[in-house]
């Protein structure tokens, strides 16, 4: 049986997306949780086949330390999951202003802002996972709040409890299945996502990667940049675009941009619909 990485303990929205990736499947398999993203994303080609990965938040962007894994590390992405996002903070203590400390993962932080502005008197702790803010709430002795999926608790357990705390009702992250081994883009691939090094700069370097794309009426749907870290200034870009790769027309601009820049391809795959 495949095995299938993501971030746990059970109960995270990655794992919510795991769970919708399974069942479209016809392959069966064997979720394995870990308690980082950077580690869910490193057992892929390890101890799993694949995994889930959250990459980009509707309101917050992309999650910069998995765009850093997928430049350093051999990938591929191969399917895209978007999820609404609901979060609620529950609480043992009876007033808002009675909280002490409150946990929240990282990510999950900036998406509930103006909610947690508002709490004067507790101390944030940031984790790496959402069901770790659950657990770490429950085993606290003191006045104790957590941010959580609105769907992993009972409200009649907690005294307090505020239902959406996101900051935008709206709220959805988009997921990357990834997996070590390049897999043939399916038939209704109509997304494809690549790296530019930046190897090479020079005056109209992404000028012309880009021309590549828009002279052939090719669509872009984000671009993004991440520094290289050598230096101020230089910069690896992240390009999704509409199209699949052995498309003739995407496969003649992959082949001009590759003359002059180094291309890392992460894959075609089906694009998820946006839930507005
Ligand atoms: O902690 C979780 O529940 C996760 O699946 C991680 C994660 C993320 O890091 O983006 C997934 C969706 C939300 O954006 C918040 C948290």
């Amino acid at each position: 049986m495949k095995k299938i990485a993501t971030l746990g303990p059970p109960g995270t929205f990655s794992d919510m997306a795991t769970g919708i990736y399974t069942a479209a499947q016809s392959d069966t398999f064997q979720v394995e949780y870990f308690p980082t993203i950077v580690g869910t994303l490193s057992e892929v080609g390890k101890s799993c086949d694949i995994g889930i990965i959250p990459i980009e938040n509707f309101s917050e962007g992309f999650i910069a330390l998995v765009l850093d894994e997928l430049i350093s590390a051999d990938l591929n992405v191969i399917d895209e999951i978007i999820l609404p996002i609901k979060f609620s903070m529950i609480s043992n203590a009876h007033s808002l202003s009675d909280i002490q400390q409150l946990y929240v993962q990282f990510v999950a932080r900036g998406q509930c802002c103006e909610f947690l502005e508002s709490l004067h008197n507790a101390k944030i702790i940031t984790t790496d996972s959402n069901i770790e803010s659950l657990n770490r709430f429950k085993d606290s002795d003191i006045p104790s709040a957590a941010i959580v999926p609105s769907t992993s608790y009972r409200k009649s357990d907690f005294p307090l409890v505020c239902e959406e705390v996101n900051d935008y009702k709206n709220n959805q992250t988009r997921f990357l299945v990834i997996s070590k081994v390049s897999q043939p883009a399916t038939v209704d691939a109509d997304k494809t996502s690549l790296i530019v090094l930046d190897d090479n700069d020079h005056p109209g370097y992404l000028g012309e990667v880009l021309l590549s794309f828009s002279k052939r009426n090719i669509n872009l749907t984000s671009i993004i940049s991440r520094p290289t870290r050598k230096t101020f200034g230089k910069y690896h870009f992240f390009i999704d675009f509409d199209g699949n790769a052995e498309d003739p027309v995407v496969a003649d601009a992959l082949k001009e941009i590759g003359k002059t820049n180094n291309v890392k391809l992460l894959g075609s795959y089906k694009k998820a619909k946006s839930l507005n």
